[in-house]
């Protein structure tokens, strides 16, 4: 370890200065509550946390202090932008092969052209980190990296301060109790802007009808007011168990934690495979097995839904057959059950043709007409005019890459920022020709729930 350490001459230096050198280390350890890491890391890296879990529940990702973080304040070019410093990180990479590859993890803001004054005011239009302590848990096996960057020729010292640290937190998390209160009650709930909301779905049906657009999504929000300050660990525990066959996910910025269980892959690389999902059209859950099935079997038949469901398959199948070779998309949607709501669901596949790296594809599909509308940029336009937020980085791409270029990222649907005795909830719903503004409304009750419900909140309906 101490040859690679001083070993820099070899290396293309690009990252801020011409000495930069990205060192990683991995181990592997017993097995470990990734809350526990998580959480051992909240009195000196409190405000430098993630946490992801893939639907599948085959990988969980948890990252604590920064070694380095990517940011982007471009519009149009932030995918590049991060791309761009993503790789000019990474031919700096000095690694064993049995190190596991380091992980950037981070999110991008729904719209960058939309400028509020919001909650969101801190967020970049894209903000990245690599972690300095990453843990990795794949297939029931657990791997701590410590992750390095530095510009000093020696760089020794350094990295065995991080190795004593890495030890300190794996023990924490492997040996002191992990529990947390969660008591903690709502002292008042505002939903933001209802009427606005429903006029908003009403002009928006109008401007359908007169051929402004094809179809639209149109969000709202919820503040809820705490008797004292949030937890992060205790929210993201709650949040995985409420939605277990979702993507989990946590991002601390500064002060902020913004978190979620969605449904909703946006892309999926592994190896050359790519894996996308349309998710849109929506129904409640029965409260009987046959309640259940007449609603699912109501949802496959209905035209509104079956409508907001086909903008989004024909948008991804041509992102795919511009992007990837041997596109399989089915014909027919499937039900997805998750535990408020099912949706409809049709998977998409394909193998990766060009040179496009993960952020190509996220910007090429960002936003779907799940979250967007069609076409997109009238829709934007749309929503900029009638929804009156900012969404910030709910229904944006959320997720990962890392050095060898395998990556996720999900859309950060049926999620909140936290701050502070502060939660903003989000959800929204695709309207098109025959939308009913009330229905809507219902419906964004139903998307708010597992939040919700993981803050302590009530249900409503
Ligand atoms: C915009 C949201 O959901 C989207 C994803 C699935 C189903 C949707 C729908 O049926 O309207 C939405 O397009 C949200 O959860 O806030
Ligand atoms: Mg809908």
């Amino acid at each position: 370890m101490s040859r690679k350490l001083t070993d820099s001459h070899t290396m293309k230096n690009t990252i801020n200065s011409p000495y930069t050198r990205f060192f990683t280390e991995t181990i592997e350890v017993g097995r470990m509550s990734p809350f526990a890491f998580f959480e051992a890391g909240f009195q000196k890296y409190k405000e430098e946390r993630f946490y992801w879990q893939n639907a599948d529940q085959t990988l969980t990702l948890v990252g604590i202090g920064h070694a380095v973080t990517l940011t982007s304040d471009l519009h149009e070019e932030r995918y590049k932008d991060i791309s761009n410093q993503w790789n000019d990180l990474c031919n700096t990479l000095i690694k064993e092969e049995e190190d596991a590859a380091p992980i950037l993890f981070g999110g991008f803001s729904y719209d960058p052209n939309q400028v509020l004054q919001s909650e969101w005011n801190q967020f970049p239009s894209a903000y990245f980190a690599v972690p300095s302590f990453q843990l990795k848990i794949e297939d029931g096996r657990s791997y701590v990296s410590i992750n390095l960057v530095t510009d000093k020729p020696e760089a020794s010292l350094e990295f065995e301060w991080l190795r004593q640290e890495r030890d300190r937190l794996i023990h924490l998390a492997q040996v002191k109790e992990f529990s947390f209160q969660y008591d903690n009650p709502i002292v008042s709930m505002e939903e933001r802007g209802k009427d606005r909301y429903i006029e908003a779905v009403n002009n928006v049906t109008s401007l359908i009808q007169s051929g402004k657009a094809d179809k639209v999504v149109i969000a709202r929000s919820l503040v809820l007011h705490f008797e004292q300050e949030l937890s992060a660990v205790a929210a993201l525990y709650a949040i995985s168990n409420e939605q277990q066959e979702s993507y989990q996910f946590a991002l601390q910025h500064n002060d902020c934690l913004f978190f979620g269980a969605t449904p909703e892959r946006l892309i999926e690389m592994k190896n050359g495979k790519v894996l996308s999902a349309c998710v849109a059209g929506s129904i409640r859950r029965g409260n009987s097995a046959e309640e259940d099935k007449q609603l699912g079997e109501a949802l496959l038949a209905d035209s509104k839904n079956r409508e907001e469901h086909h903008y989004v398959v024909e948008m991804i199948s041509k992102v795919f057959r511009t992007h990837c070779q041997q596109v399989v998309v089915p014909k027919n949607p499937k039900l997805m059950k998750i535990r408020d709501i099912q949706h409809l669901y049709t998977p998409v596949e394909g193998k990766i043709a060009s040179e496009s790296d993960i952020f190509t594809l996220v910007k090429a599909l960002h936003p779907t007409p799940a979250l967007g509308g069609v076409p997109t940029s009238a829709a934007m336009e749309i929503i900029r005019q009638e929804e009156g937020m900012d969404r910030g980085y709910y229904a944006a791409p959320i997720g990962w890459t890392d050095s060898s270029g395998n990556g996720e990222f999900a859309v950060a649907l049926r999620s909140a920022l936290i701050n502070g005795k502060e939660a903003y909830l989000y959800a929204g719903g695709g309207i098109v020709a025959d939308s009913n503004a009330e229905d809507e409304y219902d419906e964004t009750w139903v998307k708010f729930r597992p939040v919700l419900r993981a803050l302590g909140g009530q249900l409503n309906g």
